[in-house]
């Protein structure tokens, strides 16, 4: 199943230096290792925002959910999710 997500950061502004560098670098890791793994096929920046577009390609909504809900920065995102269908003009397939 594949969805379409955009996730929002919105860190506090007096959130510690050495506190945000490791949450940062924590979320790089964990982002990364979903890559590898397939889960997580495409993260786009949205050019000027502290925001991405991401893909998922997952088993189901409860398999998405733990997985988002699992992201370091997630208590300071904003997060919309958009499941997607095969469009019946798509020639791929
Ligand atoms: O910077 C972002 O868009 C938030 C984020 C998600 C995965 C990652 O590495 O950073």
């Amino acid at each position: 199943m594949l969805f379409h997500v955009r996730m929002d950061v919105r860190l506090p502004h007096d959130l510690d230096p050495d506190a945000k560098a490791e949450i940062i670098a924590r979320e790089k890791a964990y982002a990364q290792e979903l890559q590898r793994s397939g889960k997580w096929p495409q993260i786009w920046r949205i050019v000027g925002e502290y925001a991405n577009i991401s893909i998922f390609d997952v088993e189901s909504n409860d398999e998405l959910h733990t997985l988002l809900s699992g992201l370091p920065l997630f208590q300071y995102m904003d997060i919309e999710v958009t499941p997607l269908a095969k469009h019946p003009s798509d020639i791929k397939d």
